[in-house]
């Protein structure tokens, strides 16, 4: 018997090579069958198994969580999966762990800031899994400003060893992944002192607990900082607290590709930058903007192929109601996020290949491209993770009431999304050290000094300047020189009025300081240039398959003129577009989405996840919303008895008070 599909019309509907397309979501065709293959692999065994997670108390998760990281790590050796593969399955597990930190974290910490004796200690047992890390840099007072961290890590000469101490209680390691109660080792990142100076923030590889018995070793108290927002959600993780008494490590356990202090305990500093002590957070926040794109693309999913089955108001001659995808409401909330999935993708490709690229710079001792890269990172994880929260709560109102249940996969994935906004740098943070690099950018306009890469758009700045859109239709709209001359205009001139505004300020810092909201906004506008400028130059590429290219094109340019209307106010007091042309761009952003309507199912189906995956009700594949619904209500365990507990003790005394009142 061929399987119910309730998308079955809509499926047949697209106008593309859903094949083809599934190959341009995955980046290639070897990634795509990888990453399919291990999709399969996670969403038929039982183990992995999470449908029943958010009833789970804190304990049963955190059990459930150590056993999947195990029988996760079991697949991962049996089967003999590439480290490739193995970041995949554990993706696709889709439960935060300490595994996380320690792939994530702990051993991207070692290779970029170890020296190459350090990698031979450390790394085979780290990928072994011998031993087990964390990333322990943020303290109880201390997140966003790294330098005002407070352990310390004093040098003994006459030991050759460090003593890391907590001096305040301000100084605790609070937050990292995997600590609280998992993690045998640290990167424990502290105020390195030598002959009593300072000398600022330095990693160290600390053993945190005993290899045999797992209790923390003299000097050390550590635990778990308690539950987070949400049910199941975030809760699978072991964030910590971590205290130091004086504890001793070797003086070459500090990470010293950096900096090296010697065995007389002079501290020597070599000529790479010390920014190269935030190399992981950039290596991690680069990793953020990918699963962005993932995150994204899961709850538009869910919100596609429900809003696709349920349908409200306008029978005509009792025939069916209306799909509530066909509401203009619903298409102009829902397809914008759809195309910002397309586009955080392809974003997220490219700024894979620029931190692949600097990384091999670095090798080769060439540091030129090193704040680009952080201003990259920082603004993009920023943006993306803003938009994909946001997103994922828009979801959610699009699938109605039922979108509020657990089972519609929306709330979990909320509350296991957000802290993406706030851990790796909180995104406010971080927007305005993409603002600090703007302004560095236009204040060298006059010197002769050319901007690259990404701000070369900066360097025709007096085209930029006074250039005037030539929109007279609304189909002008969709020459891609228009549109990115539109995007360059706004954020060039946005971020030279800021400049200026600066300028007024005796003090630079207290004029960054007062002028922060605008600077913010400069920043967003440059991100957002970045995002539309990737996903044209992505459109440059030869892209295979029937009706590939152009729904790409579509949704390139859905993106592009939502956020022109969204931000018309920018685009039109800095002068670029006139409030006609603002409106002519929203006129055919509607006609784009009538052409997004018919391919909406496949451009879904097209990111490939399996019903395991998803975890949603609402966005299951075969589309049997009602029935899935009605069956799994009589499984919540308050439905494992007619009457509830507690009937007797509360209920039954209030519903019998009548009987008492009318004795009375
Ligand atoms: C498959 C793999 C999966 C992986 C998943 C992993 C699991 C995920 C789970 C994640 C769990 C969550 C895990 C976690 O949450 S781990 C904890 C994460 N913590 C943070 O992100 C803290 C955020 N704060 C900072 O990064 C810094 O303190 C900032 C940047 C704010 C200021 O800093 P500071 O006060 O020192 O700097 P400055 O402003 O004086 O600027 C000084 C100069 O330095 C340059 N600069 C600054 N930063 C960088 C940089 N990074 N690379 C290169 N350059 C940099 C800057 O441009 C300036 O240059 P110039 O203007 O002088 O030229
Ligand atoms: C789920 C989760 C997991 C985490 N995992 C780890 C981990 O594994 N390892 C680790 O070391 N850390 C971890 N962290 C900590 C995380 O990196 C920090 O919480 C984050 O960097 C933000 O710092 P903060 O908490 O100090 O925020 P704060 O800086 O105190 O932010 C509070 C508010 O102040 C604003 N603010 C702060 N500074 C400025 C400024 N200069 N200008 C304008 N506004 C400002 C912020 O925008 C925000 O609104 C984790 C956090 C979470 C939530």
């Amino acid at each position: 018997m061929e399987a119910l599909d309730y998308h079955a019309e809509e499926r047949r509907k697209a106008e593309f090579n859903l094949d083809e397309m599934k190959i341009v979501w995955a980046g290639s065709r070897r990634n795509y069958e990888l990453s399919d293959r291990v999709a399969r692999l996670v969403a038929s065994d039982p183990v992995f198994r999470k449908d029943n997670r958010t009833m789970l108390t804190r304990k049963d998760l955190f059990k459930d969580t150590l056993r999947k990281a195990a029988h996760a790590w079991k697949r991962i050796i049996d089967l003999r999966l590439s480290e490739e593969e193995a970041n995949m399955l554990r993706s696709y597990v889709d439960q935060p762990a300490f595994t996380d930190l320690h792939w994530g974290m702990f051993i991207p910490a070692i290779k970029g800031q170890g020296t190459s004796e350090q990698h031979e200690k450390w790394l085979p047992m780290a990928y072994k899994m011998q031993i087990i890390g964390c990333y322990a840099q943020t303290e109880l007072g201390h997140g966003s400003n790294v330098q005002g961290l407070e352990t310390t890590a004093t040098f003994d000469p006459q030991t050759d060893e460090f003593d890391l101490h907590s001096p305040t209680l301000t100084s605790s390691k609070w937050w990292p992944g995997g600590l609280g109660k998992v993690s045998t080792h640290a990167v424990v990142y502290a105020r390195l002192i030598t002959g009593g100076q300072d000398h600022g923030v330095h990693g160290f590889i600390v053993q945190l607990r005993g290899l045999d018995d797992h209790l923390p070793l003299p000097g050390i108290t550590v635990g778990d900082i308690g539950m987070k927002f949400g049910s199941g959600a975030y809760n699978s993780m072991d964030n910590g607290l971590l205290r130091f008494d004086h504890v001793r490590i070797p003086r070459n356990q500090m990470l010293m590709r950096v900096s090296q202090v010697t065995r007389e305990g002079k501290f020597v500093q070599s000529d790479v930058p010390r920014q190269l002590v935030y190399g992981t957070m950039v290596y991690v926040r680069q990793t953020i903007v990918s699963d962005a794109s993932c995150a994204l693309a899961r709850a538009v999913c869910i919100a596609t192929r429900y809003s696709a089955v349920r349908r409200q108001f306008g029978s005509q001659n009792g025939g069916p109601e209306i799909q509530v995808i066909d509401y203009k409401t619903q298409q102009s909330r829902l397809f914008p996020l759809l195309a910002s999935a397309y586009a955080f993708r392809f974003v997220g490709e490219w700024l894979k290949w620029l931190y692949t690229d600097v990384t091999q710079r670095l090798q080769a001792n060439d540091f030129s491209t090193l704040p680009e890269a952080h201003a990259c990172t920082a603004g993009l994880k920023s943006m993306t993770t803003s938009v994909t929260a946001d997103a994922i709560e828009e979801c959610r109102k699009l699938c109605g009431g039922h979108g509020y249940l657990s089972n519609s996969g929306l709330p979990e994935l909320f509350a296991v999304y957000i802290p993406t906004c706030t851990y790796e740098g909180d995104n406010v943070v971080l927007l305005l050290q993409v603002a600090r690099f703007l302004m560095k950018t236009v204040s060298q306009l006059g010197s002769g000094k050319k901007p690259v890469g990404t701000t070369a758009y900066m360097g025709r700045a007096e085209h930029l300047m006074q250039c005037r859109c030539e929109v007279e239709m609304a189909q002008d709209w969709l020459k891609p020189s228009t549109i990115l001359e539109a995007f360059e205009a706004r954020a060039v001139r946005m971020s030279i009025a800021c400049a200026k505004s600066l300028g007024k300020f005796s003090n630079p810092e207290d004029g960054f300081a007062e002028l922060s909201p605008d600077l913010v906004e400069v920043a967003i506008a440059h991100c957002q240039l970045i995002v539309v400028s990737k996903f044209l130059e992505k459109l440059q590429q030869d892209i295979p398959g029937k009706g590939v290219k152009r729904q790409l094109e579509i949704l390139c340019n859905v993106y592009a003129l939502h956020l022109l209307h969204k931000h018309l106010g920018d685009f039109v007091a800095t002068g670029c577009i006139t409030p006609n042309q603002g409106a002519l761009a929203n006129e055919q952003l509607r006609l784009l989405y009538a052409q997004v309507r018919p391919n909406a199912i496949a451009l879904v189906d097209a990111f490939n996840y399996t019903d395991h995956y998803l975890g949603s009700i609402l966005g299951c594949y075969d589309g049997n919303v009602y029935q899935k619904l009605y069956q799994e209500a009589w499984k919540d365990p308050l439905n494992d008895t007619v009457v509830p507990d507690g009937y007797l003790e509360y209920l039954r005394p209030i519903l019998k008070q009548h009987i008492r009142t009318a004795r009375l």
